[in-house]
């Protein structure tokens, strides 16, 4: 599958009814300037002010949403804020306690004003609104281990709420920053953690596309889960067809952190999920070195970085010959030479390994088609348990968070934990309109039974 960044909503969307047009008025800005790039943050982290839920607000939800799961549908004043978790481009991340239940979520909420403000040229309303909805949508779809867990959403005249899984353990950076670097071991387990999600993503027609360190959590148990749907892509065709790449001015306008991105999608150039194996690379760079391997104030710098290197990253010295050979094998600049992990994930019965063999000759030099699970790097992982989950039910990982109380949030940024929750005077309804009808959702009860 070949995708590039013109996504398609209404592939994405429940039903038609859901799928409106963004409305044509504009909204002012709310002032807050665009602050730079914070170490380890995306560009646009800082961009918004905070804004804490506003318990009391009643809700405005569109007639049947949510009808079609038997939804008994959740409103703002059923959740109690407890904490600021992070922040993110529309908005916050908020750690809440259901009144109904006395369960935690992480509330993600996103402010309409934000979404529908027209303050970017590059990227045009549509688009935004479009890759919320995909990351409502793709997430109510996923049921992995190391997948966040999605469970209601709903909306009010001002915000867009989804309700997910607390995930207690805090960023694997936030970690990382306390121990500079990884051991080789620690970072295959998170390599093996990431891969196996991004395999489940892929095999549905996902690709991430947004792999980065702030997307990387842990649970309380020190097993990794991906987070933060909203660049995800869910293809539409399955022919392999190219459609026109997407300016790559919009592509940049909605990549914070360009460093952990293919070099395919810098360029704006078409690309498969192949790209999502190059962003691994990065990452598990990054674990091991303390940085990624190409660092630069903009996408520009770090694009001249990457085409002056013939064959990818200089890797340094103190690595295994192994991990250099794994890192080599996914940082390749080049996506057609870059290992097809998702084509050579396992060893092949043995006729398929024929036919590669006689078609490696050919591409000698070309293409790893070696098995990725049997690489000499993941030679501790055992894949069958972390594939299927009981590992991640029976076994704690390599870093466990301590957490004496859930709901103190401990092992998050005091820059957000600190925030006080108060109203922002900033935050304004907008005037009522059909663009986010059909976004309320809630999981079915055997799923939410199965988690709580
Ligand atoms: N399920 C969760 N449990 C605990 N913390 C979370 C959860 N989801 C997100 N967070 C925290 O909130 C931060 C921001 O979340 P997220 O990346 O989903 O927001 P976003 O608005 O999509 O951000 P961005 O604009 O950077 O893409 C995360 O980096 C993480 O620290």
């Amino acid at each position: 599958m070949v995708f590039t960044l013109d996504e398609d909503i209404e592939e994405l969307c429940i039903s038609d009814d859901d799928c409106e047009e963004a409305p044509q008025q504009l909204l002012q800005p709310m002032g807050a300037e665009h602050v730079g790039k914070h170490r380890r943050k995306s560009s646009v982290l800082e961009k918004f002010p905070v804004v804490a839920p506003l318990h009391s607000r009643r809700l405005s939800l569109s007639v049947g949403e949510g009808q079609g799961q038997g939804v008994d549908p959740r409103l703002l004043a059923d959740f109690k804020p407890v904490r600021v978790l992070g922040k993110g481009a529309y908005g916050k991340v908020v750690l809440v306690k259901d009144e109904r239940t006395s369960k935690l979520y992480a509330m993600k909420q996103l402010q309409k004003a934000e979404i529908i403000i027209e303050n970017d040229e590059s990227q045009d309303v549509s688009k935004r609104v479009e890759r919320i909805f995909a990351e409502r949508t793709i997430l109510s779809q996923l049921d992995h281990p190391n997948v966040v867990k999605l469970f209601y959403t709903f909306h009010d005249n001002s915000r867009l709420y989804l309700l997910l899984q607390y995930i207690p353990g805090g960023e694997l950076f936030y970690h990382l920053k306390e121990r500079g670097t990884l051991d080789e071991d620690t970072a295959a387990f998170y390599a093996a953690e990431i891969s196996c999600a991004l395999k489940f993503l892929h095999e549905k027609g996902i690709v991430y596309r947004d792999l980065k360190p702030e997307n990387c959590l842990l649970d309380a148990d020190g097993h990794l889960v991906l987070t933060d749907f909203g660049l995800s892509k869910k293809s539409v065709d399955d022919n392999n067809s190219l459609s026109a790449p997407e300016d790559v001015s919009v592509l940049h306008s909605i990549i914070g952190t360009p460093e952990y991105c293919a070099p395919e999608i810098l360029k704006g150039e078409p690309y498969t999920r192949n790209c999502d194996w190059y962003s691994l690379g990065c990452l598990v760079y990054d674990m091991l070195v303390g940085k990624p391997p190409y660092t630069g104030v903009n996408h520009k710098v770090i694009l001249n970085k990457i085409q002056k290197e013939k064959q990818g990253p200089r890797l340094p010295y103190y690595l295994s010959d192994g991990m250099k050979d794994w890192l080599g094998a996914l940082l390749k600049k080049d996506c057609n030479k870059r290992w097809d992990v998702d084509r050579y994930w396992a060893a092949q019965p043995q006729a398929q390994q024929a036919q590669q063999q006689r078609r490696r000759k050919k591409k000698a030099g070309q293409e790893r088609t070696s098995p990725y699970t049997s690489h000499f790097v993941f030679r501790k992982i055992n894949w069958a348990k972390i594939q299927d989950g009981p590992l991640q039910k029976s076994e704690q990982g390599p870093i466990v968070p301590i957490i004496t109380d859930l709901e103190l949030a401990e092992n998050f940024d005091e820059e957000f934990t600190s925030l006080p929750f108060e109203e922002n005077p900033q935050g304004r309804d907008i005037p009522k309109s059909d663009i986010f009808k059909g976004f309320s959702y809630k999981a079915s009860g055997s799923y939410l039974e199965k988690y709580f």
